[in-house]
Parts: structure tokens; C-alpha cells; sequence
């Protein structure tokens, strides 16, 4: 990591101008990034003796070729340089701090307040553990990156907001010659540590600072970054992936190269009602004695003003979702500031459609396979959930209407964008908007399994659970026939890891893939691809979130015809040792060692 160090003798200049030695001999200063701007460090005998912050405010100067003072709190502290030079390489970088503040793309759409907060959450372990603990999410991205390998073998790589650097390290996996990892919050100090840890300094340079403030000494081959955020467009990071492209060469690659935000209008009765009741609190007319309806409007509009982010069935979508796509080789970080989306939806039922729901896929498109990472309501769960826009007044529509309108997205100083909703029904005078405040979501989420709409069912819902009951005993119920095994329904496997998952993987509720080699009777499988439930509940348990190979879920567990299936992995990567059994639940966030909590930042 980039540091600059300085011998100096440090004295206290008293209100006389004398000098006192503040401490008996030469110490070193140490320039470290801050995200808000720099900070000096006193280092005594190896450890920190103080800390001085250099902000816009900072109170400083030099005052001779060779010295420097720093008024703190209580203090004004002369510190004399061992050379003219130091003194000047350290005057240049403070004055830099001092007054570099207003003058990078990211300081002028950006409030101090707004970028502290935010660098804070993200310099925080446990966040960006959140994050990696998205097996989704962080899987996706490592097979985009392995599948890949030809953009990254001996190629120069930049990581636009590393944070833990995990991204990098899987550029390193792929071959990657150099890789610039490029994080803003303290979080760059832990993603050195791993490099070093992890012995790949010579591949990995962990840059601190914002990508818009900092040089590379290189352009590169390819950026990878995940920079997406509630809503696609939430935290304004793509804009900087953007950015970062100044130092793309020609015919680089982006990883994702593109992201898809989907639109559909959606029903959902329990949620207006709900957000509708919050505010009916300030309707009470002798509450304690008060009268609190005069601001019963106020409320509403502010529970309105709030996108609800949790999860959904599908069905609760009254049209085809609409696409709105960013091919992020092609944008520019200004194409983001407003961004308009026309809306046309044929609606494919009549109802009461309370607003909209918006959800973003992305695509990997490398030179051997292109990936999708999605965070729709038919997929596993990820850390961005799906989002809804609620309209305050709904509207009664009915099917085989044309539902049209549009998203305005215009970006504000708080890392976030006002999110403007309007549909209209065509052929009639109806029309509804709202105006919400993306940066303020209400994180519904609770991890109960996501209900169907009611009203779907076309058959005997409890005739057909009994029916399904009665097929699965029978399939469980497994027999030896001359050495081969037989279930209930005269299907016969040849395979012995059935029995095994029979025995003890649906017996135990486990929900995750097993290793089939380390499947031997009596011994206790390695898990090797925790899956994740589909937000549809007993739907599918992903393999791999980028193959193909999902299997039933039947009676909360994995069916062992995976196993049997031609399309099963081959050869499984061992994620992790998980004990037979752990306590899952369905509908769990599975990841090694942990059921993950899901974060409630990236707003
Ligand atoms: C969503 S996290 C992703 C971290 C890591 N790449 C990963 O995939 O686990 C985004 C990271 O980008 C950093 N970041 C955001 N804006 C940045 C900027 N303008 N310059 C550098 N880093 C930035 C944040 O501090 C955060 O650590």
C-alpha cells in the first residue's frame, strides 16, 4: 500500500514561541488515506503515539523550508524534518488534502455527511462479510471470473471498490498478471493484510482512495467491480465503475458488462393495507389527551415516500416485466444522473395494481461464456432482495388494459436517487404517481417463506399436498432387490449416495448439495454447494448459481436424482465442511458455517 513516512523531531511551540521537545528523540510520521482525507500518524518505538486527521478545516502550515506546524485541540506542534525535501513532499500531500476536497467527480455529487456514513458502513468487517456471505453473489461472480479465463490469464486488472479484495483474488485465481484493488474505506488496510497473508503481493496492489481521486500506473485490460445497489442504481456506484473506465484500454473488458433494471406493475392488497394502518396512528383524536390527525396526511405521504424492500411471489405481477437496460462498456457516469424510463404494460389480469416492482439482472459477457447474476423473485435470494414503489391512491385495472407511463430516477447528493412513479391507464382519465426517496427504503424482509397471491389456486390445494405426501413416502421408502436399490414407486438406482442422502440428508433436513464422492455409507457427507431456496419457497435448490443443475425440492429436501442426473457437477468444488446435522430451516440463507443476516446497508 502507497504510505508515505518522515523523520522528524517533534516539539510544542508555546504561546512565546518557544520550543519543548515533545518527545525526547526523532520519531516517524506516517501519511495514511482517510477517506476524508488524509491522517498523520505519530509512530514512537513502532506504535501510534497520536493521530492528526488533515481535513479542509485542518489548522496547519509550514513555516520554515523545514518545518511544519500543526495546531491540534489543545497544542501547536513543530515538527522539523530531517530534509528539505521531506518537509516538502509532506507539505505538498497536506495542502493536497486540505484543499483537494471539491475538486473530484465523486466530492461534487457527493455530501461530506453522505460519503462519511457511507465509507464508515463499508470500512466495517461484518459488512463486508454480509456481503461475501451472499453465496450467490459472490459465487456468480467467481465463476464469471474462472469460466473466463482468457480475459484475465497475464492480463492488467483494475477492482473498482475491492473491499475485502475478493474480487481480485479470484482475478488472481483466473492468472491475472497485476490487479489494481482500489477501495476507499479503512477496509483497504484488511484487504492488504489478506494479500499479504495470502502471498500474492506481487499480483495485487491495494490502492486506498476513491477512483475517481486516484492514479493508476497502468491502464488496464480489464475492470471488475460489483457496484450495484438496492434498485440496480442505489449508492450511485455505478457511476464510478464509469468512471474507472478512464483508465480502460481500447477493446477492455467490463465484469459485469451490463446490467437490466425490470419493471412490473404488481397487486398487493396486505402490503397497502399495511403501510395504509402505519399511518392511520396519527389519525387518534385523543391520543393521551392530543389531537394528532392534523398531521395524519404528513405521515402517509412519508411511509409513501419509502420503497419497500423485501421479497415476493411472482405472481403478484400483473404484467411482463419491462427491461431497462445499461451496457456499461458503452454509458457514461453522466447518462446516470437522470434517468427516464417510458412504461407500457399489457396487463395479463384485472385487479388493483398498487404500484411497482423492480428488481436488476447482470451479465457477465466474457470472451468464453457469458454469466447472469439475477436478483429476480424466481431466483435464490441475494442481499438486494427485490424493491416495490407503492402508489398512495391504486388503480382498479382490468385485464387486456394498457397500463403505460414512466420511472423518472433523478440522482441526488446523498448517494441515492428521488424515484418518481407515474401510471396512467390508457383510453381513460385514470392515472396515479409518487414520489419516493430511494435512500430511505423500509427493509421489510422478516425470512419467512414469500405466500402465493390468494386466489391462485385452480385445484384442491389440500388434495394435492396429500397427493405429493403419498408419492414422496413411496419414493423414500427404498429396498434392497438383488443389491440394487428399489423405492416405493419402482425406480431403481444403481447408485449408492440415494440411500445415503435418504438416509441421512432428508432425515435431517438438510438443504444443500453434497459432494457425491465423499458419500460412503456411515460417514458424514461434505457439503460442498450450499444452495439457497428460491424466493417461491418449495421451489428449486441451486447447484451452482450459474449451471444448470437444480433439483426438486420435496418434503424440505434436495431429491437425490440430482445426483443421479447426467448434468450433475462432475467434479464438486469443496466449499466447506458442514455438519450433517446442522439446523437449516427451509427458506435459510445457507453459506459455509453460518446462516447469513442479511445486511440492512447498501442504501
Ligand atoms: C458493494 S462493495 C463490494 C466490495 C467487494 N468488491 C466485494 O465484491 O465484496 C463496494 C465497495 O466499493 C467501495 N467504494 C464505493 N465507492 C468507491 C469509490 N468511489 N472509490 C473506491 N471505492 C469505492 C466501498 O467502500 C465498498 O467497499
Amino acid at each position: 500500500m502507497a504510505q508515505q513516512c518522515y523523520e522528524v523531531d517533534i516539539f510544542v511551540l508555546n504561546s512565546d514561541g518557544d520550543l519543548t521537545p515533545k518527545l525526547p528523540k526523532c520519531v516517524q510520521l506516517r501519511l495514511d488515506y482517510d477517506p476524508e482525507g488524509l491522517n498523520i500518524k505519530i509512530i514512537n518505538d513502532g506504535s501510534i503515539y497520536m493521530e492528526l486527521p488533515v481535513h479542509p478545516s485542518s489548522d496547519c502550515c509550514h513555516v520554515s523550508s523545514r518545518s511544519f506546524v500543526f495546531n491540534s485541540d489543545n497544542e501547536s506542534l513543530f515538527m522539523k524534518f530531517s530534509s528539505e525535501e521531506d518537509a516538502r513532499n509532506f507539505t505538498i500531500a497536506v495542502t493536497k488534502a486540505k484543499s483537494g476536497k471539491g475538486a473530484s467527480v465523486f466530492s461534487v455529487r457527493t455530501e461530506d455527511s453522505s460519503a462519511t456514513q457511507y465509507f464508515q458502513f463499508y470500512g466495517y468487517l461484518s459488512q463486508q462479510q454480509n456481503m461475501l456471505q451472499d453465496f450467490v453473489r459472490t459465487y456468480t461472480y467467481q465463476r464469471a471470473i474462472l469460466s473466463n479465463l482468457n480475459d484475465f490469464k497475464d492480463k492488467v486488472v483494475l477492482d473498482v471498490g475491492a473491499g475485502s479484495g475478493i474480487l481480485s483474488f479470484f482475478a488472481a485465481q483466473a492468472g491475472a498478471k497485476r490487479i489494481y484493488a482500489v477501495e476507499a474505506s479503512s477496509m483497504a488496510h484488511y484487504a492488504q493484510k489478506l494479500v499479504i497473508a495470502n502471498n500474492l503481493e506481487e499480483h495485487i496492489k491495494v490502492i486506498p482512495g476513491k477512483i475517481e481521486e486516484i492514479e493508476l500506473p497502468e491502464r488496464v485490460d480489464v475492470i471488475i467491480s460489483e457496484p450495484m445497489g438496492y434498485m440496480l442504481y442505489n449508492e450511485r456506484m455505478l457511476e464510478t465503475y464509469l468512471h474507472a473506465k478512464k483508465w480502460l484500454l481500447p477493446g477492455g473488458k467490463m465484469y459485469p458488462s451490463r446490467g437490466d433494471l425490470h419493471i412490473a406493475p404488481f397487486t398487493d392488497d396486505a402490503l397497502y393495507m399495511e403501510q395504509f394502518s402505519k399511518a392511520n396512528f396519527w389519525f387518534q383524536t385523543c391520543f393521551h389527551g392530543v389531537n394528532l390527525s392534523a398531521i395524519q396526511s404528513c405521515a402517509l405521504k412519508e411511509y409513501f415516500r419509502q420503497p419497500i424492500v423485501d421479497t415476493f411471489d411472482i405472481r403478484i405481477c400483473m404484467s411482463k416485466s419491462l427491461r431497462h437496460v445499461v451496457d456499461f462498456l458503452d454509458a457514461s457516469e453522466t447518462d446516470l444522473h437522470t434517468i427516464d424510463i417510458p412504461l407500457e404494460f399489457h396487463l395479463l389480469e384485472t385487479g388493483t395494481c398498487h404500484g411497482l416492482a423492480f428488481w436488476f439482472d447482470v451479465a457477465f459477457t466474457g470472451s468464453q461464456q457469458t454469466v447472469w447474476l439475477s436478483t429476480g423473485p424466481t431466483e435464490p435470494l441475494t442481499h438486494w432482495y427485490q424493491v416495490r414503489c407503492l402508489l398512495e391512491r391504486p388503480l382498479v385495472v382490468k385485464q387486456g388494459q394498457l397500463l403505460t407511463g414512466r420511472v423518472l430516477l433523478v440522482a441526488n447528493k446523498r448517494q441515492s436517487y428521488d424515484v418518481t412513479i407515474e401510471l396512467c391507464i390508457e383510453g381513460t382519465t385514470q392515472c396515479s404517481s409518487n414520489t419516493l426517496d430511494l435512500k430511505n427504503p423500509y427493509f421489510r424482509y422478516t425470512g419467512a417463506p414469500v405466500q402465493p397471491p390468494p386466489g391462485v389456486s385452480n385445484i384442491s390445494p389440500s388434495e394435492n399436498y396429500w397427493n405429493q405426501l403419498d408419492a414422496q413416502g413411496a419414493r423414500n421408502a427404498v429396498n434392497m432387490v438383488n443389491g440394487m436399490s428399489v423405492n416405493g414407486l419402482g425406480e431403481v438406482s444403481m447408485d449408492t449416495t440415494q440411500a445415503v442422502i435418504n438416509n441421512n440428508l432428508i432425515a435431517n433436513n438438510l438443504i444443500a448439495l453434497v459432494d457425491p464422492s465423499h458419500l460412503t455409507e456411515g460417514t458424514q457427507p461434505n457439503i460442498v454447494h450450499p444452495g439457497c431456496i428460491s424466493s417461491t419457497g418449495r421451489g428449486r435448490v441451486v447447484a451452482s448459481p450459474t449451471s444448470t443443475h437444480t433439483a426438486q425440492l420435496i418434503g424440505g429436501a434436495i431429491s437425490p436424482s440430482l445426483f443421479s442426473s447426467p448434468t450433475a457437477p462432475q467434479q464438486p468444488l469443496v466449499m466447506a465442511n458442514y455438519p450433517v446435522n446442522a439446523n437449516l430451516m427451509i427458506g435459510d440463507y445457507v453459506t459455509p458455517g453460518n446462516n447469513v443476516a442479511m445486511p440492512t446497508y447498501r442504501q
